[in-house]
C-alpha cells in the first residue's frame, strides 16, 4: 500500500517550518513528495547593486539557490534550479551526461553567468538576476572551494605547498599549523614533501580535498572528484571524504553520474534531467519514493507492472494495493483511504527487487527467467502468471535454476504507484531494467 507521507524529508523544526512554504508538485497518487524548495525569503525589489539588503530570519537555510537559469548562446542548460542545504549538509547533482550538472556547479561558483535566479550563502546574497536588478559577487569573493575532476594539483610543488596554496594571506605560523592539520585530516602527513606524481590517484585526490578545505570554505564544490579512480576505490574514498567533510562541518555539493557515489557521500541528492532538478531529496526517499518514472529509473533497479483502479484500490498481478494514510488507530495500525480515481483508471506500479521476497512456503509463485550472481545475492528476473516481469533480490544460497518456479511474497506496502500524468511525463517503457540484465544462463 502506498504510504502517503513516508517521504517527509524534513528533519528539523526550521526545515519543517520552511517545508510548509514549499511548493510541492503533487499528483493524486504521489502526494507529499518534496520537490526543489523555495526558502521563505523576501527579496527587496530594487535597482541597487548592494547585496544583503534584505532581512534574514532564523529559519533561512545556510545555502539556497532559487530558480537559477544558465545558458550558452540560444540554449538553456540549467532551467529553474532551486535547492537548499543546512550548514554541514552535503548535496549532490546526479544525472546523465550533458544534463547540466557541471554548469549548475560552475554557476554556483560564479564561473558561469546566470540568466536568472538568486543564490544565498551564509546570509549573503551572491547573485540576483531578475527584471529589477542584477549583480553577482566575484568567484574569488564567494568563499567557495573547488575540487576538480583532474585534481588540478601543481606538479612542481610538494604536497604541503599545494595545500598551503590558498593560504597566502595567513601568517606563516597559522599557515604551517593549518597545513599540518589538513595533512593529518587526509592522512598524508608522511607524504608532505612528495610531489603529486609520487602519489597514487586516491592520495592525489585527498591532496586536492585538503587544498580546497584549507582556507575553510563556506561551501565546497566537488566536480566528479572520483571519476579518475577505479570503481572499488571510489566507494571507499567517497565514504572517507564524507567522513572528512562531516568532521569539519563542511557544506558541500558534489557532481556525479554515479548513483553509488551519490548515496555514499550525500545527505541530499538532486536528480537532474535536461537542465531541471526533478527531485531533491534524501537518498532513501529517492529510492523508495521517486516522484516520477524517470527518477525511478535513474535511482536503483526495478520493474513497472500494470495496475487498474477498482473500488478505490489498485489491482495488480501481485495483489491489491491500498492507499495508506499517515494516521494510525489506537493499537498503532495504519489507516487507509481510497485512491481518488474512477474504476478502470490505468496505473503503473514501481516494484523494487527488495519488494519481492523469496518464500518457499508461499502459494504465490513466479517463473525464474533470468538471474545475475552478485556475490551475497542473486538478482532474479521473475515472470508472473500474466507474463509481466519483476526483479527479486535473493540470498545467493537460494540457487534456483532458470525455468524453475519459486515462491514469492510481494511487500505491496512498499511499492510506488504512478498515475497517468507521471507516466506520460516519461517514456516509461524504456524503464524496465529487467530486460537489460546481463543474465547468467
Ligand atoms: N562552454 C560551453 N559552451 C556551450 N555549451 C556548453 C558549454 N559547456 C557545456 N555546454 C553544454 O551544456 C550542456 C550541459 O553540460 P554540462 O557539462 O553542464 O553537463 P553535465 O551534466 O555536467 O555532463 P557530464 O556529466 O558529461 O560532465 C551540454 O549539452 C554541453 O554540451
Amino acid at each position: 500500500m502506498y504510504t502517503d507521507s513516508m517521504n517527509d524529508s524534513t528533519n528539523s523544526k526550521s526545515e519543517k517550518a520552511r517545508a510548509s512554504h514549499t511548493p510541492v508538485a503533487k499528483s493524486p497518487l504521489s502526494q507529499n513528495r518534496i520537490n526543489p524548495v523555495q526558502p521563505n525569503k523576501t527579496v527587496e525589489q530594487s535597482n541597487t547593486s548592494q547585496q544583503n539588503t534584505e532581512k534574514y530570519i532564523a529559519t533561512d537555510p545556510y545555502f539556497s539557490v532559487q530558480n537559477l537559469i544558465v545558458g550558452y548562446d540560444d540554449t538553456i542548460v540549467v532551467n529553474g534550479l532551486s535547492l537548499m542545504l543546512e550548514q554541514g549538509e552535503i548535496g549532490c547533482f546526479l544525472g546523465y551526461s550533458g544534463c547540466g550538472k557541471t554548469t549548475a556547479l560552475r554557476a554556483i561558483a560564479g564561473l558561469e553567468q546566470s540568466r536568472g535566479g538568486t543564490i544565498y550563502l551564509n546570509n549573503q546574497r551572491l547573485t540576483e538576476k531578475n527584471a529589477c536588478q542584477s549583480f553577482a559577487v566575484a568567484p574569488a569573493k564567494r568563499g567557495m572551494g573547488m575540487v576538480f575532476q583532474d585534481y588540478a594539483l601543481f606538479g612542481h610543488l610538494s604536497v604541503a605547498k599545494n595545500i598551503a596554496f590558498g593560504l597566502n594571506k595567513w601568517s606563516s605560523a597559522d599557515k604551517k599549523a593549518r597545513v599540518a592539520e589538513m595533512l593529518s585530516l587526509v592522512e598524508l602527513t608522511e607524504h608532505a614533501d612528495k610531489r603529486p606524481n609520487e602519489l597514487s590517484g586516491g592520495q592525489q585526490q585527498r591532496v586536492a580535498l585538503a587544498r580546497a578545505l584549507a582556507p575553510k570554505p563556506k561551501l565546497l564544490l566537488l566536480d566528479e572528484p572520483f571519476s579518475n579512480l577505479d570503481v572499488v576505490l571510489r566507494e571507499s574514498l567517497a565514504m572517507n571524504v564524507r567522513d572528512i567533510l562531516k568532521r569539519t562541518n563542511t557544506t558541500a555539493i558534489l557532481v556525479t553520474h554515479d548513483q553509488n557515489e551519490a548515496f555514499a557521500l550525500a545527505d541530499k541528492v538532486g536528480v537532474m534531467d535536461k537542465g531541471r532538478l526533478v527531485q531533491w531529496a534524501r537518498p532513501s526517499e529517492l529510492y523508495h519514493e521517486p516522484v516520477s518514472p524517470f527518477v525511478a529509473e535513474f535511482v536503483g533497479e526495478g520493474a513497472m507492472i500494470d495496475g487498474i483502479i477498482k473500488e478505490g484500490h489498485v489491482e495488480t498481478a501481485l495483489g491489491n494495493i491500498y492507499r495508506r494514510m499517515e494516521v494510525y488507530d489506537e493499537s498503532g495500525q495504519p489507516q487507509y483511504c481510497e485512491y481518488d480515481y474512477p474504476n478502470g483508471t490505468p496505473i503503473k506500479v514501481l516494484v523494487r527487487p527488495d519488494d519481492i521476497i523469496h518464500d518457499d512456503d508461499s502459494t504465490q509463485t513466479a517463473l525464474v527467467i533470468g538471474r545475475v550472481f552478485r556475490g551475497a545475492n542473486y538478482l532474479y528476473r521473475l515472470q508472473l502468471d500474466d507474463g509481466q516481469t519483476v526483479l527479486s533480490l535473493v540470498a545467493s544460497h537460494h540457487n534456483h535454476a532458470i525455468g524453475s518456479h519459486i515462491g514469492i511474497l510481494p511487500l505491496l506496502e512498499h511499492v510506488v504507484v504512478f498515475d497517468e500524468k507521471d507516466i506520460n511525463a516519461t517514456t516509461w517503457s524504456e524503464y524496465d531494467r529487467s530486460s537489460r540484465m546481463d543474465e547468467e544462463v
